[in-house]
C-alpha cells in the first residue's frame, strides 16, 4: 500500500504546559492581592511505590509551588490499611488550607480505590474521578474534569482550532483516561469510537481515526501502518522500558518513529500529555480554590 509522504510537526506538550502554568500562576498572584489569605493548597496522598506515580509526584510537587500554590505531599507505606487511608482523607476534607486532594493511583491490593475516591470531596476533587464528578462530565453539567484528558482536549482544540465532526478513536477504557476523552471528545461534536483488550480489529479501527487517541499502557503497540495518514496522534502512555546501557528511557503506547511521515501531529514521549497533566491539575485547584472561597 502506497503511502503519501507527510511532513509530521510535534505537538510541544511542555511548552503548552509551561504557558499555561504560568498564566495560572497569574491568575493566582492576582487573586491573592485582592483577597487576602488567598492561596490554594494541593494534597497529594502515595500509597507505596508506582513508578508512575513517582515521575508525577515528583514532577508536581516543585510546579504547584512554582504556581504561588501550598503542596501537601502524604506518603504512607505499602502495607496502609484502607481505614487509615480513608481517615487521612477525611482529615484532608476538612482542613480549609486544602483545596484539592489528589490520592495517587493505583492503590495496594488491600485497598479499595472505589471506597476511596468515593471518600473525597467532590468539590476538593481535583483528579475529577468521583462519581459526582463523572457523572456531572457525563450528563454535561459543570465539573471537575480529569486532568490528563482535559490536556489531551487542550492540545488538540489549539493545533485544529474546531473538532466538530471529526472522527475520534479513543484506545484504552479506563475511568482515569480512556472514558473521560471520550466525553470530553463528544462534547466537541466529534464522532467517537472507544476501543479496548476485545476489540476485533484494532488497526483497522485506528485507521479510520481523524484523532487517535492511545491510552493503553503497552510500550509502542500501535504501529506506524494503523495511522491514517495526516492523522492527529495523542500518546498519552507513560512506559518505562530498559535501554541498552542498562538504564530505562520512557517511550509512549505509540511507535513513534513509525508514526513520522503518517500522523500530521502528534505528541512526542516524554514532553507531550504528561505535562500537561500537571498543569490541569494546577488548573483544577485552582478552580475548586476559587469556587471554595466564593470566587468566581
Ligand atoms: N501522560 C499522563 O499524564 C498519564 C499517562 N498514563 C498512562 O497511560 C496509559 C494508560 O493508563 P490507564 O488508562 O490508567 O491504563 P489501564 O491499564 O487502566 O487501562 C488500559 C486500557 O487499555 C486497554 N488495553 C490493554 N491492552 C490492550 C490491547 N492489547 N489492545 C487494545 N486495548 C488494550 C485495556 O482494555 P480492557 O479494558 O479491555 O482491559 C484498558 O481499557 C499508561 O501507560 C499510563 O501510564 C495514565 C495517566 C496519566
Ligand atoms: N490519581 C492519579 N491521578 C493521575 O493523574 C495519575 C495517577 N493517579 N497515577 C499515575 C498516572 C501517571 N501520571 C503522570 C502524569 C504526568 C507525568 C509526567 O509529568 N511526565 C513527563 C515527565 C516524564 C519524565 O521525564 O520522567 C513527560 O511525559 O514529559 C507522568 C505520569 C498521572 N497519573
Amino acid at each position: 500500500m502506497d503511502t503519501p509522504h507527510i511532513e509530521t510537526r510535534l505537538i510541544d506538550g511542555k511548552a503548552f504546559a509551561a504557558g499555561l502554568r504560568a498564566r495560572i500562576g497569574a491568575e493566582v498572584a492576582a487573586l491573592g492581592a485582592a483577597h487576602p489569605g488567598f492561596k490554594p493548597g494541593l494534597a497529594v496522598v502515595l500509597v507505596g511505590s508506582d513508578p508512575a506515580s513517582e515521575v508525577y509526584v515528583r514532577n508536581k510537587a516543585a510546579q504547584t509551588v512554582e504556581a504561588g500554590m501550598a503542596s501537601f505531599e502524604h506518603k504512607l507505606p505499602a502495607d496502609t490499611r484502607e481505614e487509615d487511608l480513608l481517615a487521612l482523607v477525611r482529615a484532608l476534607n476538612a482542613d480549609p488550607a486544602v483545596n484539592g486532594i489528589l490520592v495517587q493511583l493505583p492503590l495496594p491490593a488491600q485497598i479499595d480505590a472505589m471506597k476511596v475516591l468515593a471518600a473525597i470531596d467532590p468539590e476538593k476533587d481535583v483528579d475529577g474521578f468521583h462519581v459526582i464528578n463523572a457523572g456531572r462530565l457525563a450528563v454535561g453539567l459543570d465539573a471537575l474534569v480529569p486532568c490528563t484528558p482535559l490536556g489531551c482536549v487542550m492540545l488538540l482544540k489549539h493545533h485544529l482550532g474546531s473538532l466538530s465532526g471529526l472522527k475520534a478513536v479513543v484506545v484504552g477504557r479506563s475511568n482515569i483516561v480512556g472514558k473521560p476523552v471520550a466525553q470530553l471528545l463528544l462534547k466537541e461534536d466529534c464522532t467517537v469510537t472507544i476501543a479496548h483488550s476485545r476489540t476485533r480489529d484494532l488497526p483497522g479501527e485506528c485507521r479510520h481515526a481523524d484523532i487517535l487517541i492511545a491510552a493503553v499502557g503497552r510500550p509502542e503497540m500501535i504501529r506506524g501502518d494503523w495511522i491514517k495518514p495526516g492523522a492527529t496522534v495523542i500518546d498519552v502512555g507513560i512506559n518505562r522500558v530498559p535501554r541498552e546501557d542498562g538504564k530505562t528511557r520512557l517511550v509512549g503506547d505509540v511507535a513513534f518513529a513509525e508514526a513520522q511521515g503518517i500522523a500530521g501531529l502528534i505528541t512526542p514521549v516524554p514532553g507531550g500529555v504528561g505535562p500537561m497533566t500537571i498543569a490541569c491539575l494546577l488548573a483544577n485547584t485552582l478552580t475548586a480554590a476559587k469556587r471554595q472561597a466564593g470566587i468566581a
